[in-house]
């Protein structure tokens, strides 16, 4: 049998008397792209902090290769696991160059020094953050900042990279080209996504949560049933023909409930 490079058992997170996350099970595989989606306040954060050991779990456990992952130190989990998270600010006086290369620190002393800048300088050349090396990283957008930060993660070559609503800051056409690079990487991912259109392009499978619970777990097509996205987030789905391109469009669409009836 072969050991799922993540494993979560029950896993459930209280906070006053009140379950944020209860009793949710999954494993991911190595290469898989998990999203992470739900209505907002389902636990999505929550799980996702807790799967990457930032959260202690109520109960339940997070296996990483077989191996507690509360048993494995900081330092060793700084190797195996990178988190991009929603309120991380990084100092704003860095340059990205060296913002970038903070993700090797974990690795520091396990390979030479030139090898190491030769995975920062590959991975600002892939993220395309080579022409902003040199600026602050307080001078940055808010959309490049995203990607600073998460080629900081992509640096530290981690088994499994976190990332918390890594599109919000993006325009809708920078948001899909993110993922597309996310995915071009190869990595094991687990990500916390809000916009469902962006979930069956990038993801090999979505883990839906509503109200604390683990609602579906599914390969994209199967979970995002018209049935489940009216269920749990009130809106349609249509999959449409594109009116030019031999290809499908996957249409999200909030109901007008104030429209008169016909
Ligand atoms: N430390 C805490 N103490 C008390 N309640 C908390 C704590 N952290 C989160 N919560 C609550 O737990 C619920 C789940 O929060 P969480 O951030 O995991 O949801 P989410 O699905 O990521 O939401 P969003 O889509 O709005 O980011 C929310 O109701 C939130 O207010």
């Amino acid at each position: 049998m072969t050991i799922p490079l993540l494993e979560a058992r029950d896993l459930s997170a209280m906070a006053n008397g009140r379950h944020l996350v209860h009793a949710v099970s999954l494993s991911v595989a190595s290469g898989d792209r998990l999203a992470i989606i739900g209505p907002n306040g389902a636990g999505k954060t929550t799980l996702l902090r807790m799967l990457s050991g930032m959260l202690r779990p109520s109960s339940g456990e997070v296996k990483l290769g077989g191996r507690r992952l509360d048993r494995i130190s900081s330092v060793e989990r700084a190797l195996h696991i990178a988190v991009v998270g929603q309120t991380d600010q990084p100092d704003p006086r860095l340059a990205v160059i060296d913002y970038v290369e903070l993700g090797r620190v974990p690795h520091a002393g396990l390979i030479r020094r030139s090898e190491e800048r030769d995975i920062v300088v590959d991975t600002l050349r892939r993220t395309g953050l080579l022409p902003l090396l040199g600026r602050t990283i307080g001078s940055l957008s808010g959309g490049e900042r995203q990607r600073a930060q998460l080629a900081r993660a992509i640096a530290q070559q981690p088994k499994v990279l976190f990332l918390d609503e890594p599109t919000n800051h993006l325009d809708p056409r920078a948001r899909g080209e993110l993922l597309e690079l996310v995915a071009g990487f190869g990595m094991t991912v687990i990500a916390v996504l809000h916009d469902l259109a962006l979930v069956a392009p990038f993801a090999t499978r979505v883990a839906v949560m509503s109200e604390a619970r683990l609602h579906a777990l599914a390969a994209p097509r199967e979970a995002l049933t018209q049935k489940l996205i009216r269920d749990i987030f009130g809106v349609d789905v249509f999959r449409l023909r594109h009116p030019t391109e031999d290809r499908e469009l996957t249409v999200f669409d909030v109901p007008n409930r104030a429209a008169p009836p016909s």
